[in-house]
């Protein structure tokens, strides 16, 4: 099957429809991530396949709980995930990536002209030193750090009312109860992704009115 059936199987899978172009999009992303991978070792997953289950469709799978946010940050998003998916799938979501080693930004900044992604900005920066005009509505991150962590480094991205998304694999029963004070776990979500044997887990938090 080709990546484009195994993309399309996958996204209809999870109940994610998308336009022709936003297909086109993802199939040209998970070929240039493949391609810089062999030279820049960007990410460990280099099979064409896997990128597409353990990157595309595993970034793709937190859409639906996205639908309030309008601008975005992504915080170590090493080779552009979950945030060049989520931009290329919601061209009206303002998505700024954040990763600090500088090839991993370089290829970001690539993407985004190659796949002409113009909701989409990366900058090669440590997040607790970036001081943003705006804040964000949301803030996500994939395999960056501990959820205590994640929240202390980026709370300051945050507007009023904002929330962090943390994907996560195992449920983080132990890194919840470890959430800084003036913070609390407002949803939590097990997602399933075609292809992929073990369940996801998207941590929703939130501030409770003192942070
Ligand atoms: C395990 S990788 C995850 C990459 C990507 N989110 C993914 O799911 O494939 C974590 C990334 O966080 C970046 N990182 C670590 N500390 C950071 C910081 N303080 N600010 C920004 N990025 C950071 C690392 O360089 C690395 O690329």
């Amino acid at each position: 099957m080709s990546e484009a059936a195994r993309l399309e199987r996958g996204l209809t899978a999870m109940g994610i429809d998308l336009p022709e172009a936003a297909h086109e999009k993802l199939v040209a992303f998970a070929a240039l991530l493949a391609k810089w991978n062999r030279v820049y070792n960007l990410t460990a997953i280099r099979d064409a396949d896997q990128i597409l289950t353990h990157h595309l469709l595993d970034s793709l799978v937190v859409l639906p709980f996205l639908s309030e946010v309008n601008t975005l940050a992504d915080i170590g998003s090493g080779g552009g995930l979950p945030g060049i998916p989520l931009a290329i799938a919601r061209p009206d979501l303002q998505v700024t990536s954040i990763e600090t080693v500088n090839k991993k930004a370089s290829f970001q900044q690539q993407a985004r002209i190659e796949l002409k992604l113009e909701n989409f900005h990366a900058l090669c920066a440590r997040v607790e030193d970036v001081q943003p005009a705006q804040r964000f509505d949301g803030i996500i991150s994939r395999a960056f750090a501990e959820l205590a962590d994640f929240v202390r480094l980026s709370a300051h991205l945050l507007r009023p009312g904002g929330r962090l998304y943390a994907m996560k694999g195992v449920y983080p029963h132990e890194e919840i109860a470890r959430l800084p004070d003036g913070f609390v776990l407002a949803e939590a979500h097990t997602l399933a992704v075609p292809d992929l044997d073990a369940h996801r887990h998207l941590i929703i938090i939130e501030r409770n009115g003192t942070a």
